[in-house]
Order: C-alpha cells, then sequence, then structure tokens
C-alpha cells in the first residue's frame, strides 16, 4: 500500500489488509465471544461482508480516512487494528482472535498504533471505547496509557441497541512510548546534568525557517524543531551542527555561515537543555529528510501554529520578532 509502511513490535506485524486474509478473517470475527463487544460488527458475520469490508479499509487507508490493518504474527493473522479519523482526533478499536487471547497482543498492537499515529498524523487525540463489562479491554486501554473520560452509551450492531461503554483518550503526554525520556548528559557533576545540543534555524530566500518533525522513536516524537542534535565529546557546537546538518538533511555547510542567534536553556526530566540556536542563510545541496522525518518550510509568522518542545517556545519569539 503505498504511504503506509507496516509497523513492526517485538511479536507483531501491523500491515494493511490484503483480499486474501479474508477466510482467516470471518473465522476469527465470527465467533459471539469477538463480535459481542465491537460495535460495528453483527453476528452471525457474513462472510462476504469480510470481502467488502477489506476493499473498504484499502480505500480509507489510500486516502487517509482511516487505519485499519490486520495483526500478524508468525504470518498468520491474529487480529485486526484500526484508527478511524476524525478531524484532529481519531478513534481506536481493535480485536484479537479467541485462540491468541492471553499472550498481551491487544496491548503491544495498540500501543504500537496509537505511538505511531500521535507521532505521525496529525491528531490532537485518540479516543477509544469499551463496554463497562469489557474488563479485558479496559486493562489492555489503562495499560498502554490510555485515561478514563468517563461513561456513554454506543451503538452495537451485534446487541441490536444502545450498550454503556466507558471512554477512554490518550494525547501525545498520556502515552508512554513518547513521554520525554532522559538522555545521556555530556556534562555531569552531582545535582547537575547539562546536556548541550546545537541547532540551526536554516532560513530560504523567502525569509521561510525549517522545522522538522521529531520522528517516532526519539524522546518528544511528533513534535516540531530547529535541526541539529547533541555535541559529541571534543567536538564544538558548529562542528556538531555541520555534522548534524549533513546527517539529518544531506546539506553541507561552512562554519563561517553559523551566526550565532540565541540559546535555550531549559530544565527537562532528569537533564538540563542547554542549546545554542544558529541561523543559517547558505548552504550546499538540497534540504532532504535524510532519516525520514518530515520537513516544513515555515514563514515566521506561522511559527507559533508549529507545536514545539518547550525549550523552543522563547526561541520562535525571538525569531519571529527578528526576521
Ligand atoms: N535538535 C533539536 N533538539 C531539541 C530542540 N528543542 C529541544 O528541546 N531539543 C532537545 O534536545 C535534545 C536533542 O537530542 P536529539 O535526540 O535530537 O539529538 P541527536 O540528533 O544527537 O539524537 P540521537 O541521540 O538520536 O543521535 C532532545 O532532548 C530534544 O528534545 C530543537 O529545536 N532541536
Amino acid at each position: 500500500m503505498p504511504g503506509f509502511a507496516p509497523l513492526v513490535t517485538s511479536r507483531l506485524l501491523l500491515r494493511p489488509l490484503r483480499p486474501e486474509d479474508a477466510p482467516d478473517l470471518h473465522r476469527l470475527v465470527n465467533d459471539w465471544d469477538i463480535a459481542k463487544n465491537l460495535a460495528h460488527v453483527p453476528f452471525p458475520y457474513p462472510r462476504d461482508l469480510a470481502d467488502r469490508w477489506i476493499a473498504d479499509t484499502a480505500e480509507r487507508l489510500a486516502a487517509g480516512r482511516g487505519y485499519s490493518l490486520a495483526i500478524e504474527r508468525d504470518g498468520a493473522l491474529v487480529g485486526c487494528i484500526g484508527l478511524t479519523m476524525a478531524g484532529e482526533e481519531a478513534e481506536l478499536g481493535y480485536w484479537i482472535g479467541r485462540r491468541y487471547w492471553g499472550q498481551g497482543l491487544a496491548a503491544e498492537a495498540a500501543g504500537r498504533l496509537a505511538a505511531w499515529a500521535l507521532a505521525t498524523l496529525p491528531l490532537r487525540r485518540i479516543r477509544a471505547e469499551a463496554l463497562v463489562d469489557n474488563a479485558r479491554s479496559i486493562a489492555v486501554l489503562r495499560r498502554i496509557g490510555f485515561s478514563e473520560a468517563g461513561e456513554g452509551e454506543a451503538e452495537f450492531a451485534s446487541r441490536g441497541g444502545m450498550m454503556p461503554v466507558l471512554r477512554f483518550v490518550a494525547t501525545r503526554e498520556s502515552l508512554p512510548a513518547l513521554a520525554p525520556t532522559p538522555v545521556a548528559p555530556v556534562a555531569e557533576a552531582p545535582g547537575l546534568r547539562i546536556l548541550l545540543v546545537a541547532a540551526c534555524a536554516l532560513i530560504d530566500s523567502d525569509g521561510r525557517v525549517l522545522l522538522a518533525r521529531r520522528p517516532e522513536g526519539k524522546p518528544l516524537a511528533g513534535l516540531w524543531e530547529f535541526p541539529g542534535g547533541k555535541v559529541a565529546p571534543g567536538e564544538t557546537p558548529e562542528d556538531a551542527l555541520i555534522r548534524e546538518l549533513q546527517e539529518e538533511l544531506g546539506i553541507e555547510v561552512a562554519s563561517p555561515c553559523l551566526a550565532p542567534f540565541t540559546f535555550a536553556s531549559h530544565a527537562y526530566p532528569g537533564f538540563h537543555l542547554l542549546m545554542p540556536l544558529y541561523l543559517c542563510r547558505r548552504w550546499q545541496g538540497k534540504v532532504t529528510g535524510r532519516e525520514g522525518q518530515a520537513l516544513a518550510w515555515v514563514r515566521p509568522d506561522k511559527l507559533g501554529t508549529y507545536q514545539m518542545p518547550p525549550a523552543d517556545v522563547p526561541l520562535v519569539a525571538l525569531l519571529r520578532d527578528f526576521l
């Protein structure tokens, strides 16, 4: 499927559904113990509905309207998981075939998809619902960092009417996989852990500033930042920046083209960030996201609309005034 790279966990592969999944999918989901907990799944589940639903998931995936995926383990379909997009929110749903219960597979798949989505898609939060008596699903949502957001009712196709549900939400901050984690300091003394990071505002000929989105897997994933990175032992901040700009963006920058502008000094949990910010208007080569990160050239008056790490907020105000 163009544009969607399957997600991998230690035991699972989350990949687009294929027409040939239909017989296995039907066998697993046409089970009262599964269907009774799912809002949109009728029981009995007609065999041809599996074909039609799979075709529909492919269309929604191609259009970015939904991410319904097969949960595969060792080449076998074990369940399905999906996100349905609704503006800046998405609804998470999942099921695991009965024979695969009790192994933590739902939490593994749901945690992975939620973390990927919050780091990659333009989402503020993910919602999920579970029937009040579905203790297994409630435990899964709590385990992966969702918090309770009250009770409500939802229509359940298999039950033929409205049923009481518990509502849950997750944001970038609530998922442990995306929370800021301490990084190794370059200078250490008792009680003081300073991390030196060099960053750069690249400015193009139209006066726009380059922001890069922190990729999944890094602390603060999904936030927009100035390109740069940690200053390694023995490096000057300029050396580090020249190296990082080459590695991350594939461009060559000469030291005299890096103009010191301002700095961030910010306390993160576990370390204190000291980050000189340079301005650079001249470089060689074409700016390309070489680590799979999204890039955006942003007009100074629009910088405030991008969600950035807390350390960057004062820098953005200064930059906007200066440019
Ligand atoms: N590059 C960059 N880092 C920032 C910014 N704002 C900010 O708080 N940071 C923090 O500075 C630290 C930079 O670490 P990093 O993980 O990007 O460094 P790196 O590229 O060397 O990463 P690596 O350790 O994965 O190789 C992170 O804690 C990051 O959250 C920013 O605007 N640009």
